[in-house]
């Protein structure tokens, strides 16, 4: 990604037949309940500019430049974040990994406007009523004659060349997001388990993760949480990690 001449960075390059472009807007450092975040922004068009959306870096401490950086690639979800939902575990990853960036500076979130796994709300909300009547996460997407994912994620592979990140350690459960991350050139040095413990409502939702999406779960969704084995990182809900991983 090359810095363009008023200063702002800019990443465009073309990607089989699409043409992909990332451009950094601004940054804002930001005070919150769990300390200052930098805010970097960005715009960004995967398909020469038909559609256009606003990728955003969280960052803690300075990660330019570096390697094995912590980095939690995050999709939105509006029903766990801003309504409250127990249905997934997606808020409570979202916190956990700005939780750990903030301890561990330096460190980064990228936050990506893919609801509903790249589907949008509207068709998530439409694959929740479906939920209802007994399809889970997979089938209802498929019912809908939809995709089970449909997320890309070559603005984060031009955010992380925007600040010069050479390699990082990804806070994910998920071996499909790994796999492109990689597959775009990105060096994946390890991968951070990001885990939260089924509930009553979430369970259904982890399980088929695990088991169709091939989700690392592991202790997360066994009735009883199994003894941990320190490459683990867990999150209870009464907010302390069951036990202490190697990331703190
Ligand atoms: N279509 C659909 N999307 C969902 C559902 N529940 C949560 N989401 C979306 O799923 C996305 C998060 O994906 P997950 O599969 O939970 O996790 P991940 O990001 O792939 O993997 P991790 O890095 O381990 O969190 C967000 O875009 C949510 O809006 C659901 O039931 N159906």
């Amino acid at each position: 990604m090359e810095p363009s001449l008023n200063g702002n960075s800019s990443g465009s390059r073309r990607d089989g037949d699409s043409f992909v472009s990332t451009q950094f807007v601004a940054e804002s450092l930001i005070p919150t309940a769990s300390g200052k975040y930098r805010v970097r922004a960005y715009r960004h068009s995967y398909d020469g500019g038909r559609t256009c959306s606003e990728p955003t870096c969280i960052i803690t401490g300075r990660p330019e430049g570096g390697e094995g950086v912590p980095v939690r690639v995050h999709d939105a979800c509006f029903t766990s974040e801003v309504l409250g939902s127990l249905k997934c575990d997606c808020a409570d990853q979202f916190r956990l990994a700005q939780r750990y960036i903030q301890e561990h500076p330096p460190g980064i979130l990228i936050y990506l406007q893919q609801e509903g796994r790249g589907i949008g709300l509207a068709n998530k909300i439409a694959a929740y009523a479906l939920q209802e009547e007994g399809l889970d996460t997979v089938d209802a997407n498929r019912a809908l004659g939809l995709p089970d994912d449909c997320r890309e994620y070559t603005s984060v592979r031009n955010i992380l060349a925007d600040l010069g990140v050479r390699s990082i350690r990804l806070m994910t459960n998920n071996p499909r997001k790994i796999a492109v991350l990689e597959e775009l050139g990105l060096v994946v040095v390890e991968r951070l388990p990001c885990l939260v413990q089924a509930q009553e409502h979430s369970l259904g939702y982890l399980t088929t993760k695990q088991n169709r999406m091939s989700h690392i779960m592991g202790a997360a969704v066994a009735d009883e949480p199994a003894e941990l084995d320190g490459s683990f990182c867990f999150w209870d809900h009464d907010g302390e990690p069951l036990q202490p991983s190697p990331m703190t």
